[in-house]
């Protein structure tokens, strides 16, 4: 059984936190690129926009590849991180080996900080499928570890 003395709880403790602050900046990045590129979710929030431009609300309502680029990152983050953060928890509890455990945690915490750069960047593929298969690998490897364990 860990505690939160643990170092290997405590290890996950901040992969999962580095990797909460990286999605908190994708809104921060979303709200930036609408501000930029003028292009808005609701009618209202034009108001941030070009004040000097009669606001053309069809036009700033029209979807935006830089927005939705980092709105696709960020919801992948979230298909990804939130079950991470669940499946870390439970392979905590099964007392894993410290440094295989911490092998783990940081392999996803480096995979998803590249996903969102390769993304964003747009770069090449395969750079962003090899990111989210390294990241869904550490899952899938808690997962199953931590199934045999509870078995
Ligand atoms: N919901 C994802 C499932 C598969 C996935 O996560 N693929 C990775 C590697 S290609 C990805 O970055 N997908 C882009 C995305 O989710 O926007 C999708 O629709 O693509």
């Amino acid at each position: 059984m860990f505690s939160l003395e643990d170092e290997t709880f405590q290890v996950f403790g901040i992969c999962s936190l580095l990797l909460l602050a990286k999605m908190t900046f994708m809104s921060l990045l979303t709200s930036r690129q609408r501000i930029k590129t003028g292009k808005f979710a609701n009618k209202e929030d034009s108001y941030f926009g070009d004040k000097s431009a009669p606001a053309n609300l069809k036009e700033s309502l029209k979807a935006n590849d830089e927005v939705e680029r980092v709105r696709r990152a960020h919801m992948n983050d979230m298909e990804n991180i939130y079950p991470f953060i669940l499946i870390g928890f439970f392979y905590c509890l099964t007392g894993p080996n410290s440094n295989t455990a911490k092998f783990h945690f940081i392999t996803f915490l480096m995979a998803r900080v590249l996903h969102t750069i390769v993304y964003i960047l747009a770069v090449k593929q395969p750079a962003r499928g090899i990111c989210y298969f390294v990241g869904m690998l550490v899952n899938a490897s808690m997962i199953l570890q931590s199934i045999a364990h509870y078995m």
